[in-house]
């Protein structure tokens, strides 16, 4: 069992007060942790506070060194991490192992960027002048991270944050303490100065909002449900903090006649029960035309069977259970209103086995049935006919949500069209909806994110920075 502890300038401290248990074994004790009280979170700004103006002035490429060195150190662990997150979190093996792998390359992606151009220079208007940008961190920056990709998400905001030259409060989410202690112990060990970043455990009421609410924090970047994140959202905005909100998805897949029915299947399947439906980028609802109806849904029905629920340590298992009691709430209530409201359950939707629930397929609902719009965050999936391209991309549209979106087709125009027309931050073409690359921007639409600065690639560090513009006169 771990003891996972707050880590607040440099220093590991608190109590154990939680424990948590392996979703696919509840009796199984994995970690305990300490809850941070609104001192705790003050101490840890502090220490940051405290810290800023140095890491400011390291040098990009010393900061990045950390970074790769703490990757190396991650690598060199990486099967007990990736064991660690399938005891606290409950993905299988497979994907907890390609998370620390995307944990460890976010690491190495960002170290690089150490030597990177940093800023511009522009021609005056002025003789012997010549004029450039900086760009300059912010200062202190609040992370808060959910439990769905415990290790990857706070990678992919600490590495940016750090590269950028700020110190950090990280939130981790209550449930998976450990993954983000193994990142932060990892950079500690790689030589990041004591304060640069602090990590406070806890309660999202407590520690969260405390970190939220304080001046000094300069920007708080965050992932998580909608609900939280306006709230939050408001709470920056009134203090003329920066904000970045990556929420929640009803995340919609087009299947077209041309389409082939069992590739088609495979890929909204993985997008659907892959990660146990708990991704905000998973697929929830799936419309398809009239030719590929009936083979598609057989073959769906079929390729949902493969994901039975399991423990995601043993071989075979092909899905974690559910993350918690209060999940399994929300997945197995989304189900039965929508069959107490008229749906037709294709597969799935028995009666739970501790966390294990079974990937479900739904059909004969209408557009506004609730399990079509809300998202679930559950292997849950609504299938609903359409009559074309056109009608499909209006369904697909017709959401508060914009996360992703994808098509299933061989008709080039037809791909290319939905691309354009779909109110998504990602398209996926033949891919399932899940799934990111690294190296690119990543973020949502209308109640899916703050839709201002992306997360990942290149622009990441665009929300940790600003820009300075300096005019360098040069008279001889
Ligand atoms: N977009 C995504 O990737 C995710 C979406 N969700 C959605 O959210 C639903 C609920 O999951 P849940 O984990 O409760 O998501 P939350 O939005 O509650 O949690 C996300 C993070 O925010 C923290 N938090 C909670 N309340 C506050 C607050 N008032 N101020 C600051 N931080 C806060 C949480 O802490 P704590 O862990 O202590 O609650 C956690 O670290 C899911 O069913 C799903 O629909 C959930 C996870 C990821
Ligand atoms: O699909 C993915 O790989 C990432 C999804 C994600 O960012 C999330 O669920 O929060």
């Amino acid at each position: 069992m771990t003891l996972v502890q707050h880590l607040i300038d440099g220093a590991w401290r608190g109590q154990e007060d939680r424990a948590r248990r392996n979703p696919a074994n509840q009796t199984e004790v994995v970690n305990t942790s300490p809850s941070a009280d609104a001192g705790t979170v003050h101490d840890a700004i502090s220490a940051a506070e405290q810290a800023a103006s140095g890491w400011a002035s390291t040098p990009a490429p010393a900061r990045g060194a950390i970074l790769l060195d703490a990757a190396e150190l991650l690598r060199t662990k990486h099967s007990e991490i990736a064991r660690d997150l399938v005891r606290e979190e409950g993905k299988t093996l497979a994907e907890a192992t390609g998370e620390v792998r995307r944990a460890i390359d976010v690491l190495r992606y960002f170290g690089a960027r150490g030597w990177h151009q940093d800023g511009s220079v522009f021609p005056s208007a002025s003789a012997d002048t010549t004029v450039l940008t900086r760009q300059e961190p912010l200062g202190v920056v609040g992370l808060i991270t959910p439990w769905n990709f415990p290790i990857a998400i706070p990678a992919w905001k600490l590495a940016p944050a750090l590269i950028a030259g700020n110190a950090v409060v990280l939130k981790p989410a209550e449930f998976t303490p450990a993954s983000a202690d193994h990142l932060a112990r990892a950079l500690l060990a790689a030589g990041l100065p004591d304060g640069v970043l602090n990590v406070v455990h806890g309660a999202g009421e407590v520690a969260g909002k405390t970190l939220v609410e304080d001046d000094r924090v300069a920007a708080v970047s965050f992932t998580g449900s909608t609900d939280v994140g306006m709230r939050i959202q408001r709470t920056v905005t009134e203090r003329r903090g920066r904000v970045q909100l990556e929420m929640g998805g009803k995340n919609a897949y087009l299947v077209l006649d041309d389409a082939a029915p069992e590739a088609a299947a495979r890929v909204v399947a993985a997008g659907a029960f892959g990660l146990t439906g708990q991704a905000c980028t998973a697929t929830s609802r799936v419309y398809c035309t009239p030719g590929v109806r009936a083979e598609f849904s057989a073959a769906l029905a079929t390729e949902a069977k493969r994901y039975q629920p399991g423990d995601g340590l043993a071989t075979g298992t092909a899905m974690g259970p559910v993350i918690s009691e209060q999940q399994l709430a929300t997945d197995v209530g989304a189900v039965r209103t929508a069959i107490d409201n008229g749906a037709t359950v294709v597969t799935g939707g028995a009666d739970p086995d501790g966390l294990r629930f079974e990937p479900t397929v739904l059909t004969d609902m209408a557009q506004d049935a609730d399990v079509v719009r809300q998202e679930v965050f559950g292997p849950v999936l609504a299938v609903l006919p359409v009559a074309d391209l056109d009608e499909g991309l209006a369904r697909v549209n017709d959401s508060p949500y914009g996360l992703a979106a994808g098509i299933c087709t061989r008709d080039l125009a037809a791909a290319h069209h939905f691309a354009a027309a779909t109110h998504v931050g990602v398209v996926k073409v033949n891919r399932p909806t899940t799934g990111l690359d690294l190296n690119v921007p990543f973020g949502g639409v209308k109640d899916s994110s703050t839709n201002t600065f992306r997360e990942q690639g290149p622009t990441a560090t665009e929300f940790y920075s600003w820009s300075k513009t300096v005019y360098f006169g040069h008279d001889r």
